[in-house]
C-alpha cells in the first residue's frame, strides 16, 4: 500500500529518508522487543521524588503543560455550547490577570479533542487562534465497526477541518500477536488521514502486557503514526506511568534507529498538576528537551487544565479557589 510520507514537524531535523527507513513492518525487530516489568516499576517509583519543582519553576513547568495539553470533551451530551466554551478556555486557559502577573500573555492549549460532529463548531470558535482541532476516529472508543466505515470516518473528520485524528487500534490484533494485521490496519488509517497528523490510540489498559504495549507502539511508529497514545479515556485502566515509560522508550529507540521523532500522548485520567510534572519530567530525563513541545508531546485530558489554573491562582494569590470555579466546558 502506497502511503504518502508526513512532512516532519517544523525546526526538527527529521527527513523523509529517515522515516520511509522506519515505515517496513520489520517483525524480528518487534520480536525482539521485551518489557522488564519490576525495572520499570523500580524506575517510576522515584517520580516526581527530588524532582518537584517549586516557586516560579513550578509555575513555568505548569506553563508549559498548558501549551501541550490536547483540551478534550468526549461525552454522549456534548453540544455546540459545551464546544465554543471549550474552545474559549483553549484560547484563553487561564485568567486574564493571573497570565499578565505570570508574564504569560497568549499562552493556548496545544488542540481541542472533540468527536466528529463536533469539529464544525470547534473550528469556528477556534478561527484565527492558531489552535488545531483533533477528532477521536475509527469507531472510537471501541473500534470495532466496519473496516470501511472507520477509513470514510477519518476522511469525514479530515474533510469537516480536522488537523489531526485519533485513532484506537484493534486490541484483538495485538492480544493475537497478528502484528501484520496491526501494521496494515494503521497503514492504512494513515493513508485516510492526508494532510492530518495520526494518533495511534493503543487502549493500553486492554492490552495485558507491557510487553504487548511495547510492540504495538513500535508496529504503530512503524505504520507512521505521528504521536502514539496511551487510551482513550474510557477503559478501566487509562493512562499509567509504568506504561508512558515503556512507550516513551520506544519513542527512543525508534528515534535512535531511524532518526524520527514520534509524539507521546498520555491520555485519561491525567487530571492533576503534579502528575503533570511527573509526566513532564519523566519525558525531559527519557527524551530530552525536544519533546517538551506540543509538536511531540500532548497530555489528553478533559479536567487537567482547571487544577493547572488553581495552583497557578495560588502561586500568584497565595489563595486556593474551589475547583467549581474553572468549569471546562
Ligand atoms: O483523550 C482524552 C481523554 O478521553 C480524556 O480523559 P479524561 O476525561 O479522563 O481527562
Amino acid at each position: 500500500m502506497q502511503t504518502e510520507i508526513r512532512t516532519p514537524v517544523a525546526g526538527l531535523p527529521q527527513t523523509t529518508e529517515a522515516r520511509n527507513a522506519g515505515m517496513e513492518l520489520d517483525l524480528d525487530r518487534v520480536m525482539r522487543v521485551q518489557a522488564n516489568r519490576p525495572a520499570i516499576e523500580r524506575r517510576v517509583a522515584t517520580f516526581p521524588g527530588r524532582r518537584t519543582v517549586k516557586k516560579n519553576y513550578q509555575a513555568a513547568w505548569l506553563c508549559k503543560a498548558i501549551t501541550c495539553i490536547d483540551l478534550t470533551t468526549l461525552a454522549g451530551d456534548d453540544t455546540e455550547g459545551r464546544v465554543r466554551r471549550l474552545a474559549a478556555k483553549a484560547r484563553q486557559p487561564v485568567r486574564a490577570d493571573l497570565l499578565d502577573a505570570l508574564g504569560m500573555k497568549g499562552l493556548r492549549v496545544g488542540a481541542v479533542c472533540v468527536y466528529h460532529d463536533m469539529i464544525a463548531p470547534a473550528r469556528a470558535a477556534l478561527e484565527g487562534s492558531g489552535i488545531p482541532v483533533a477528532a477521536v476516529s475509527t469507531g472510537f472508543p471501541a473500534g470495532l465497526s466496519p473496516f470501511h466505515l472507520r477509513l470514510a470516518e477519518i476522511e469525514e473528520s479530515v474533510k469537516a477541518g480536522a488537523e489531526e485524528i485519533d485513532i484506537v487500534i484493534s486490541r484483538r490484533h495485538v492480544l493475537t500477536g497478528n502484528w501484520e494485521a496491526l501494521y496494515e490496519e494503521i497503514r492504512a488509517f494513515r493513508a485516510a488521514c492526508g494532510p492530518a497528523h495520526l494518533k495511534a490510540i493503543l487502549a493500553t489498559g486492554e492490552l495485558g502486557t507491557l510487553r504487548n504495549v511495547a510492540r504495538a507502539s513500535l508496529v504503530a511508529m512503524m505504520a507512521g503514526a505521528d504521536f502514539i497514545k496511551t487510551s482513550t479515556g474510557k477503559e478501566a485502566v487509562n493512562a499509567t506511568l509504568p506504561v508512558s515509560l515503556v512507550m516513551i522508550r520506544a519513542i527512543r529507540d525508534y528515534f535512535d534507529e531511524t532518526g524520527y521523532r514520534v509524539g507521546y500522548k498520555p491520555a485519561g485520567g491525567i487530571s492533576k498538576a503534579k502528575d503533570a510534572l511527573s509526566y513532564l519530567m519523566l519525558i525531559k530525563e527519557e527524551l530530552g528537551n525536544p519533546w517538551l513541545s506540543p509538536d511531540l508531546f500532548r497530555f489528553g485530558a478533559s479536567s487537567l487544565l482547571g487544577d493547572i489554573e488553581r495552583q497557578l491562582e495560588h502561586h500568584v494569590t497565595g489563595a486556593y479557589s474551589a475547583g467549581y470555579r474553572h468549569p471546562m466546558g
